[in-house]
Formats: C-alpha cells, sequence, structure tokens
C-alpha cells in the first residue's frame, strides 16, 4: 500500500474515533463521519484534488469545532499544514451563531487557497445534502436561508476551484440565488 494510503486510512480512523458518537441532524440520524468523508471525496472525485493535507483537512475538518480535539493535538499528529488548513475553517463556538455566520463570510476570501477548497466542499456537500432531505425541525424558510447565506460565503471563494464552483452554481440557481 502507498505510504499516503496509509496516511488517509489513519487520518479518516481518528477522524472517525473523534466523530464516533456523534449523528447528522437528518430523520435517519446518519453517522457524522459519512459528512467529513463525503467532503473529502468531493475534492478527489469532483475536484480532482491529490493534495493530500487537503484531503486530510477535509477529513479532519470539524473535529476541532464539534468535538474535544485541539488544534495542539492535529498539529502533533498530522503536522503543522494540515493543523493550519483545520484551523482555518473551524468557527470559534464562544460567538453567537449569527456572529459565527457573518465571520464566516468576512473571512472566505481571506483563507488560504487550501482552506478554500474544504470550504467550498463543505458547502457542496450541506447543500446537496438539504436537497436530499430536511434535517429535523427545519422548514423550508429555514433551507432557504441556509442556501442564501451560503452563497454569501462561496462568492468570497471564487477563483479557487471552476469544477466545484459550477457545480455549486448550479444548485444555487436551482433555488433562484445568484452567485
Ligand atoms: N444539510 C445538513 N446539515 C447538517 C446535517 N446534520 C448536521 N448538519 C450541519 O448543520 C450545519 C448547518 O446548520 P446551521 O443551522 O446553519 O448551523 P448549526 O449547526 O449552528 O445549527 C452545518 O454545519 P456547520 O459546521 O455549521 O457547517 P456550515 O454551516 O459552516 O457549512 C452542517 O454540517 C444534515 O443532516 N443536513
Amino acid at each position: 500500500m502507498s505510504s499516503e494510503s496509509v496516511i488517509l486510512l489513519d487520518t479518516v480512523n481518528f477522524a472517525a474515533e473523534k466523530h464516533r458518537s456523534q449523528r447528522r441532524k437528518d430523520d435517519e440520524q446518519t453517522p457524522y463521519i459519512n459528512h467529513p468523508i463525503g467532503v473529502a471525496r468531493i475534492l478527489s472525485h469532483e475536484g480532482g484534488i491529490t493534495d493530500i493535507e487537503v484531503l486530510q483537512a477535509a477529513l479532519l475538518h470539524d473535529t476541532v469545532e464539534d468535538t474535544d480535539t485541539s488544534i495542539g493535538e492535529l498539529q502533533a499528529i498530522f503536522g503543522q499544514t494540515v493543523a493550519r488548513i483545520v484551523q482555518e475553517v473551524t468557527d470559534d463556538k464562544s460567538f453567537t451563531k449569527q456572529e459565527r455566520k457573518r465571520q464566516q463570510v468576512e473571512h472566505a476570501p481571506h483563507c488560504s487557497h487550501q482552506a478554500k477548497l474544504v470550504k467550498l466542499a463543505d458547502k457542496l456537500y450541506n447543500l446537496r445534502d438539504l436537497n436530499r432531505c430536511m434535517p429535523t425541525g427545519w422548514t423550508a424558510e429555514r433551507v432557504q436561508e441556509y442556501f442564501l447565506w451560503a452563497a454569501q460565503v462561496v462568492r468570497g471563494l471564487r477563483g479557487t476551484n471552476p469544477v466545484l464552483e459550477g457545480k455549486l452554481e448550479e444548485l444555487f440557481k436551482q433555488r433562484g440565488v445568484d452567485l
């Protein structure tokens, strides 16, 4: 097995252990790990990304925001670059949800190219997931609001990956949202 395959298996195993008890918000309570794996797969299979550190960061992108993982832990195990990308895509949960949403829009254009890739794939996954089924308790209005907000973030990520941006643009168009 190639050393990169070994690294990716180690990374996905770390993420799976960290997200072990978490579920998505859909009625089926899909295991949360499906999301980071899907984000990494979008990058490799649709975005044509082979940069292993971007793929690792995608697998780990919610570990600091949503589990007990620290950036220092990621740095020690996976190195400085992977930890830095994850840091860039991690919301500061000490702020209100509204403020975090505002910060994502403001920060998107200033992220590194690697972090922008992870953010694009993350949004693509979540928007497709919303088209697949509504999270428990969500209304059609909340879904539309998420699309509108996501478009603001994606506007700040333009010029990063034409394929992913094209697919996002199509999803926004279907909802009547201009990019
Ligand atoms: N579409 C969808 N999303 C789900 C599901 N389960 C969990 N999520 C997560 O919910 C978040 C979007 O919901 P919001 O209402 O905006 O945020 P909240 O988590 O603070 O409630 C996203 O996380 P996030 O880290 O806030 O991502 P993002 O909003 O930064 O993209 C998404 O990954 C699901 O079944 N479907």
